[in-house]
């Protein structure tokens, strides 16, 4: 009946007809194919009405993916494939909310959307504000925002909300107010669509009771990843028959910080009393290679359940490491890799976060190759530091621009008082359109009575400074901005964001100026760059495929290249911090886990690279790689000796510094990190947060003496 043979494991699982069951299964054991087989086998074997199937996966990409999946494996054979019902459980919750308030007549608001009038966003930052007196940091929202995601998620009780580890300050106060500004108007957020749907379940029995009949067979893949408010949604819905089939991999568990909860696996049998457990242990997708180093890598991480993966593929290619000296040798080896490729082998290009993307787009873009973007965020084009460059560079060619203004002049350490802006406001509102047109708004400024001394030289200086640039009209801008504007400086004090997002930020920006000559064409780069994203997260043809690893979970690729394997971005630098700070793992082997599942998403060739510099910052090789090359036998080569002069006793590997530019940051984990203010013959004058002010010697470019 099917085109797959399956194997004796898989063919007990789908087999299970009533009752519940779970399905521990490795990565690459056909979970999917299991569960589209088994959908069929009802279908087909026993008459079961398609419309009385659901299937829930963990996101909305991995829904349409299964569907597709279903249809391409059983199309011919199921007359009414359509009606079987493929979604999330967030979607199938939110349409129960629709449908509740809809009966009871309740105005429902979503305060999701950031460009709408009233959203969570806006709300949080105000109740921080208020109740903290000050001004909330990006970091800080997010960190605010992942709380409520895993209270809401976990279910907590307010003793265990009190008892959060966070480090926003009045925390719970904070969240007693969003909650009740919420339900005072009918808000709900992303996480409520869950909390709320689940106590509509419990207290309209009706309406419940419709739900549990509209279906008779419930499916859920990832369970892994399923919160604890989703399994108490899940458990009201399968009453009384518990036809839940449910399958689950605890080494790709990707979410436990918002709430995932992968011992739901363990638990599933004492939950449901009698419920089948089946295992899937064998690997039909990678070579013999990729899977002995997969199965090896995972097996470093403590908190798992043992399982025995194997695969009766052959050997395969072997498992490669390359060491590029920077992003962009980087972007380029893999390119004419991809070129010269067969163009039906499905390549994807995987990495742990979206500033990794934009460099490989720009070539893309440059070399006009299409490719397939998977959920990408976009948040790069929405940045207030990118937003702040195009700014700056449109003001240059047009400073009448009040409104162009008002975004630059609290950035560019002129200390100007908003009054004096208002006073600029007023002098425009007096004057005609084509006076508007010719005026500078410097000149408008200077004119301005209550203006310091320092301030006059200032907006004297900056004038000079935009005048002379835009008469020079250069791809210079970059520098322009950071060091002439001192916009470093005002990025160096501001604490609205990390210093990390700050670098890559400004690399990728700097990555992205390369080839371009005036600050104009840079907008004009920018804005097709943003185009041409979006353009390829439609795309239908997905041979060369761009995505974090976290969007190509349950996905499969011939090629897969892991890109920017590096200290900090993989494993991550908060989970290498809990490890320092309190000796605990359990983030660490989360990015363990993701590491995982990307070397598990390569049918033949797999590749990991790393890089010696990144956005012009040394950065150091991940602890994985090491891992990796311990286990396929890879000797590093020895580390440069450390010079005579070098008074400290440090990790020669430290030694590596090779950006001693003005104006940038330096990164040595001896001192911590340092703000380097002035370069002079090869002497660096740094600041370093706890060290202080330190002389260096960089005349020897990769090495360097401390001179205080
Ligand atoms: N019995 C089988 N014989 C041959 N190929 C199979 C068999 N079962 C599954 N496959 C193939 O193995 C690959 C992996 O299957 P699938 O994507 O369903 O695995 P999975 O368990 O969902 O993987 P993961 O959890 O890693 O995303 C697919 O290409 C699928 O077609």
């Amino acid at each position: 009946m099917f085109e797959i043979q399956l194997n004796e494991q898989q063919k007990n699982a789908s087999l299970h007809k009533d009752g519940p069951a779970i399905v521990l299964a490795v990565a690459g054991a056909g979970k999917t194919t299991t569960l589209c087989t088994r959908i069929a086998n009802l279908i087909i074997n026993y008459n079961v009405n398609p419309k009385k199937i659901k299937t829930m996966t963990f996101s909305r990409a991995a829904a349409r993916d299964m569907k597709e999946r279903f249809i391409k494996l059983f199309g011919g054979q199921i007359p009414n494939i359509h009606d079987v019902e493929f979604s999330t459980i967030h979607s199938f919750a939110y349409s129960v909310i629709r449908y509740y308030y809809r009966q009871k007549d309740l105005p429902l608001i979503i305060i999701e959307d950031e460009k709408e009038e009233t959203n969570k966003y806006r709300i949080l930052k105000d109740i921080f504000k208020e109740t903290n007196k000050e001004y909330i940091t990006e970091e800080q929202l997010e960190e605010l925002l992942a709380n409520i995601t895993y209270i809401k998620n976990m279910m907590l009780k307010p003793k265990e909300i009190e008892e959060l580890k966070n480090s926003i300050k009045n925390f719970s106060l904070i969240f007693e107010a969003y909650e009740k500004i919420k339900r005072e108007n009918h808000y709900i957020d992303y996480d409520d669509m869950l909390t709320v749907a689940y106590h509509i379940l419990l207290k309209e029995p009706q309406l419940l009771r419709g739900l549990q009949n509209k279906y008779d067979y419930w499916q859920v893949d990832e369970f892994q990843d399923t919160s604890r408010i989703q399994y108490e949604i899940l458990k009201l819905l399968v009453k009384p028959n518990n036809n839940l089939f449910c399958v689950g991999d605890d080494d790709q568990t990707l979410y436990s910080w918002r709430g995932s909860y992968p011992k739901i696996l363990l638990e599933f049998p004492k939950e449901f009393r009698g419920a089948q457990v089946y295992f899937m242990e064998e690997n039909f997708r990678s070579t013999q290679d990729i899977i002995n180093l997969s199965n090896r890598v995972i097996s470093l991480n403590k908190q798992r359940y043992k399982k025995n993966i194997f695969t009766k593929k052959d050997k395969g290619l072997p498992v490669f490491i390359e060491e590029f000296n920077n992003e962009k040798t980087q972007i380029e080896t893999i390119i004419q890799e991809i070129k010269a490729k067969s163009p039906s082998n499905e390549v994807a290009i995987l990495f742990r976060n979206n500033f990794s993307a934009l460099p490989f787009i720009d070539s893309f873009h440059e070399m006009n190759i299409p490719f397939y973007v998977r959920e990408h965020k976009m948040s790069f084009f929405k940045h207030w530091i990118v937003k702040d460059i195009i700014a700056f560079i449109k003001f240059t060619y047009r400073p009448c621009s009040l409104e162009l203004f008002n975004n630059i002049y609290y950035k560019l350490n002129a200390y100007l008082s908003k009054q004096s802006i208002g006073y600029v406001a007023q002098q425009l509102k007096e004057m005609d359109a084509k006076e508007r047109e010719n005026i500078n708004i410097f000149d408008l400024l200077l004119t301005y009575p209550a203006l310091k001394e320092y301030q006059k030289n200032r907006i004297i200086r900056l004038k000079y400074e935009f005048d002379v640039f835009k008469k020079e009209n250069t791809s210079n801008f970059m520098e322009f901005i950071r060091r002439r504007l001192s916009y470093d400086e005002y990025l160096k004090n501001q604490d609205l964001t990390s210093e990390e997002v700050v670098n890559n930020t400004m690399g990728v920006l700097e990555h992205l100026a390369r080839n371009v000559t005036t600050g104009l064409q840079f907008i004009d780069k920018v804005e097709a760059l943003r185009l041409f994203t979006e353009k390829a997260s439609h795309n239908k043809i997905k041979t060369i495929v761009l995505s974090t690893i976290h969007a190509a979970k349950g996905l499969e690729f011939d090629d897969v290249y892991i890109i920017d394997v590096i200290e900090d971005v993989l494993p991550s630098a908060s989970s290498l911090n809990l490890l320092q700070k309190n000796q605990d793992v359990s983030e660490l082997e989360e990015e363990r886990r993701i590491f995982y599942v990307a070397l598990t998403r390569a049918r033949s060739q797999l590749k990991i690279c790393t890089v010696k510099k990144r956005f012009n910052n040394s950065v150091e090789e991940s602890m994985f790689i090491k891992e990796v090359k311990k286990f396929l036998n890879i000797t590093s080569p020895k580390t440069r000796p450390i010079p005579k002069s070098q008074k400290h006793k440090v990790n020669p590997r430290e030694l590596d510094i090779s950006i001693y530019k003005k104006g940038t940051y330096l990164t040595h984990k001896f001192f911590g990190k340092g703000y380097i203010s002035m370069v002079n013959q090869g002497i660096a004058t740094v600041d370093f947060k706890s060290f202080g002010v330190k002389k260096i010697d960089i005349k020897t470019c990769m090495e360097y003496k401390l001179l205080s």
